[in-house]
């Protein structure tokens, strides 16, 4: 895409939460019966890595089903199919997108080409099935180092992105090193940065990697304060019992939103006289801090955060 078409992409929905996305293993009919009650901001369906090869067409099969029930009908579902380059990909796409999938989440992108090769394969296939074109959107999960590296090029591939997610087992393992968030960061910093500053030149949504200790509530919490100083959208999960801590820790504070009222009043009043720039205690006020205020409100209505209980 060119500079002048990413500029007319529509801005990533910041009016609908997409804090947590949810793996659910595709093989598993009974979590995929009960995962819409632990309010997850996206439910994502998985045919890949935690579906074993035995399971697969028996995965494809109920993932299919559950898509096109009337619980997810209505609501925007991601399914992570095999990638591009496995047997099973065309079978995966084609079930999804027959049955009316939102967000399909490509595994193991390295490059744009892949995305161009998945964007053909769905306007192929929703012309088949009569579905709208460009309905379909696409989640490219980066985990090589040669993903990272091409990631504003995958990022930008198609107007079908919808968002960009960092996978660090994977990631890992390709740099030849390991994810210990216990021990520091430092092994995932580059990529993290590459991938927002992706996702940020798309207007894309932008997805940090799992933790798999579940019972470690303490790490997951460290972690997810890194996402959110670096400015992640929300984090792929494995458990529900991940859902909660992360919405509450990604939440703005009381205290933040009490400010960014305070700086949207100040602003309107310096809009008023006429002035251009205006002092809030002591501290420079213009349109990037008000932007900001603007953006920690929207992100407390779709938090559930109380703006009365805040002010
Ligand atoms: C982690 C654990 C074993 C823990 O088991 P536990 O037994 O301790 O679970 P509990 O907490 O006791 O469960 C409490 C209640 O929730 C139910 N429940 C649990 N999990 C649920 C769930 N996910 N969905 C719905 N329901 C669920 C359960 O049935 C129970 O219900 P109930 O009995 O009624 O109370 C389990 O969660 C699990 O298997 N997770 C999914 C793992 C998965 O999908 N891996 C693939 C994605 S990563 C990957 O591929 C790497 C990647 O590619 C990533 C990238 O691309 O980003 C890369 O390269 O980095
Ligand atoms: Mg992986």
């Amino acid at each position: 895409m060119t500079v002048s078409e990413l500029d007319s992409l529509p801005t990533v929905d910041e009016e609908r939460p997409s804090r947590s996305m949810l793996f659910v293993p595709g093989s598993n009919a009974a979590w995929i019966s009960t995962v819409h009650v632990y309010g997850a901001d996206y439910v994502m369906f998985d045919l890949e890595d935690s579906v074993s090869l035995r399971e697969k067409d028996t995965a494809r099969l109920l993932v299919r089903e559950a898509i096109a029930s009337p619980i997810w009908r209505e609501r925007s579902v991601a399914v992570r199919i095999n990638a591009i380059d496995t047997p099973f990909f065309a079978a995966d796409l084609d079930a999804v997108v027959s049955a009316g999938v939102s967000i399909v989440r490509l595994p193991m992108v390295r490059d744009a080409e892949m995305i161009r090769d998945l964007d053909a394969e769905l306007t192929r296939l929703e012309e088949h099935y009569g579905i709208e074109p460009g309905r379909t959107r696409i989640l490219a999960a980066v985990e090589s180092a040669s993903g990272v590296v091409n990631a504003v090029q995958i990022a930008t591939a198609s107007p079908r992105m919808w968002g960009i997610a960092l996978a660090a087992y994977d990631y890992v393992m390709d740099m030849h090193t390991v994810h210990d968030a216990a021990v520091d960061e430092s092994q995932l910093f580059y990529a993290r940065c590459a991938i927002l500053h992706a996702a940020r030149v798309a207007k894309i949504h932008c997805y940090d990697v799992v933790f798999s200790e579940v019972n470690n509530i303490e790490g997951f919490l460290r972690e997810v304060a890194v996402l959110k100083r670096l400015g992640f959208d929300g984090k792929s999960l494995v458990n529900p019992r991940q859902i909660e801590p992360l919405h509450r820790a990604l939440a703005p504070t009381a205290g933040e939103v009490e400010h960014a009222h305070r700086v949207i009043v100040a602003a309107q009043e310096a809009d008023r006289i006429g002035l251009g720039v205006v002092s809030l205690d002591g501290k420079m006020i213009d349109s990037p801090i008000i932007a900001a205020a603007q953006r920690t409100i929207r992100l407390a209505r779709v938090s559930g955060v109380d703006p009365k209980a805040a002010r």
